[in-house]
């Protein structure tokens, strides 16, 4: 699998704050075996978020695109509109599970909108800001994500068998 990461981020765009999400969760997706050929730091402007995705899916580069910042309530925080721009199909099932278990650590996970969906052939997922929040949620969904790609590319197999 190839993946791409974009950090959302006023002060880490310009420098003010060392973005410590994108290289966490690139560690984590490379020891999970997941190539991440592409990072990138950008403030959080919705136009150029949603510019971003939907040139990355377009390319048809990579299989995964995480992004981190921006799901919350601050006035800036538009990531999760930005995405619903740009992708074809919702994945509701992504933000519930996230929201679900991330409750158990903190109530402050109720605050994050992270949405999920499919442009194209790419599965593009929102994570929350903090490196911990980011992680966490990927840890959360990445069990579902191999079979959802797959199956958005259209693999044919049928899931309904006990080894499925
Ligand atoms: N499983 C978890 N879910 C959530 C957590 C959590 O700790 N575990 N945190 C919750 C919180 S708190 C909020 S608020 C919401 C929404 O978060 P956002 O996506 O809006 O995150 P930001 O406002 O962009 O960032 C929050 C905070 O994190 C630090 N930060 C942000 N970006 C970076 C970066 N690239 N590198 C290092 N640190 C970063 C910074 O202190 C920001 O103020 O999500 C809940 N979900
Ligand atoms: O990372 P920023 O600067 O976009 O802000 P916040 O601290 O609200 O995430």
């Amino acid at each position: 699998m190839k993946a791409a990461i974009l950090t959302l981020s006023d002060r880490c765009s310009t420098g003010e704050r060392a973005d410590g999400s994108g290289p966490a969760l690139k560690t984590w997706l490379e020891e999970r075996g997941v190539q991440v050929t592409h990072t990138e730091v950008i403030p959080d402007e919705g136009a150029l978020i949603s510019q971003r995705l939907a040139e990355w899916a377009d390319s048809g580069q990579y299989d995964l695109v995480l992004t981190t910042g921006g799901t919350g309530v601050s006035p800036r925080d538009v990531t999760p509109e930005a995405t619903e721009r740009v992708v074809d199909r919702l994945l509701p099932g992504f933000g519930e599970v996230m929201r679900m278990e991330s409750l158990k650590k903190t109530p402050n996970a109720m605050i994050s909108r992270a949405v999920a969906g499919i442009r194209k052939q790419t599965l593009i997922v929102n994570l929350p800001g903090s490196p911990k929040g980011a992680t966490e949620c990927i840890s959360f969904v990445w069990p579902a994500i191999p079979h959802a790609v797959a199956k958005m590319q259209g693999d044919p197999e049928e899931c309904g068998t006990p080894a499925g």
